[in-house]
């Protein structure tokens, strides 16, 4: 369920004649995804995603993110373009909420993938960060280990647990994570979110990175990390497949190496990434009733991940 508000025929036909990309033919609200609203929309020119823009998403972040899409794109990264209107704008307004065209790209989100597959997004990933180092923009990450421990104090240990009796030792992890944090790595625009999820794919061909959202100024071994969080374990994060994180790592190393501070970091890097997801899923929990249409996520998947690279450190990544 990812269709907030509903957007009658006249008005999606009315929307579209703004853009010059022929006249609508029909249009599907999209069921995957929670944060925005999305339709795939055909035209007589062919296939294009609406977006409108529910919630958490500022609108002036938005020439930020539609930016970036256009940037890496015109840079041959997979990442899709973002459309603009016969005024040149990369988005509009309908009613109070902004909307924006997407080129829609083909693949699918593999649900169970293969060390071909992690090898290919690492170099997505590579790519990526090389290409977003001219884009003049910056955005600052919100969701930096000072702020998710921020989120997760907020909670309250006593909410915490309610979820999980073990969830609030996170507390003290995440003041260790905080102290040691690597502040001078080096820093491109970072996606931050590359779940499997957010990357389409035909084979093992990654045909786009989507979901940009999260996407801020930062170290890019953390974007790296976080990539290798999401997409290296089964979803409860009970077991780490090495074989899918060395793909990952050495297909990212392919297009840019590693420098040793980085290589360094990376367990710590990747406590951190695991820090951030269990403060916006623990948030999620508290905030979500128990019987909303959405369903919640779960914030332990990502505490046994972090105990996983506290415990292994530079093995995790051998
Ligand atoms: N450019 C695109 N080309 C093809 N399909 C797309 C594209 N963008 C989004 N989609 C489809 O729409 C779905 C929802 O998109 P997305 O994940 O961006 O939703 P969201 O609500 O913004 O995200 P989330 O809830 O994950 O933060 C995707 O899973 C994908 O199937
Ligand atoms: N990808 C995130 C949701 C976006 O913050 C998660 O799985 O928790």
């Amino acid at each position: 369920m990812a269709v907030y508000t509903h957007l009658g025929a006249e008005e999606l036909a009315r929307l579209i004649a703004h853009y010059d990309v022929g006249e609508l033919v029909s249009s599907k609200g999209i069921a995957e995804g929670v944060s925005n609203s999305n339709w795939l929309v055909e035209t007589t020119r062919g296939r294009f995603i609406l977006t409108m823009y529910e919630r958490r998403i500022e609108t002036a972040d938005l020439p930020f993110f539609l930016g970036l899409l256009d940037h890496l794109s015109a840079a041959r990264c997979a990442v899709p373009r973002t459309i603009h209107d016969r005024d040149g704008a990369a988005w509009r307004m309908v009613g109070d909420k902004a909307v924006a065209l997407i080129e829609f790209l083909p693949g699918v989100s593999p649900s169970n993938p293969t060390p071909a597959q992690a090898r290919a997004v690492g170099v997505a990933l590579a790519q990526a960060h090389l290409a977003a180092h001219d884009f003049p923009m910056a955005r600052e990450n919100t969701l930096a280990p000072r702020d998710t421990l921020a989120i997760l104090t907020q909670c309250g240990a006593a909410a915490l647990a309610t979820i999980d009796p073990h969830l609030p030792a996170m507390l003290d992890t995440g003041e260790a994570i905080v102290r040691d944090w690597p502040e001078d790595l080096p820093q491109s625009i970072i996606h931050s979110d590359l779940f499997p999820d957010n990357v389409l794919m035909l084979d093992d061909r990654v045909t786009g990175m989507i979901d940009f959202y999260f996407a801020c100024t930062g170290a890019m071994a953390y974007d790296l990390a976080v990539t290798h969080a999401a997409w290296c374990f089964d979803d409860a994060g009970e077991t780490c497949d090495h074989a899918l994180g060395r793909a990952l790592i050495e297909g990212y190393e392919s297009v840019r190496a590693l420098s040793e501070p980085e290589r360094a970091a990376l367990p710590l890097l990747a406590e951190g990434a695991c820090l951030r997801f269990i403060a916006s899923r623990a948030q999620d929990w508290l905030d979500t009733p128990e019987d909303a249409l959405v369903r919640r996520k779960d914030p332990m998947d990502f505490t046994r991940r972090l105990e996983f690279y506290r415990a292994n450190g530079q093995r995790a990544f051998a």
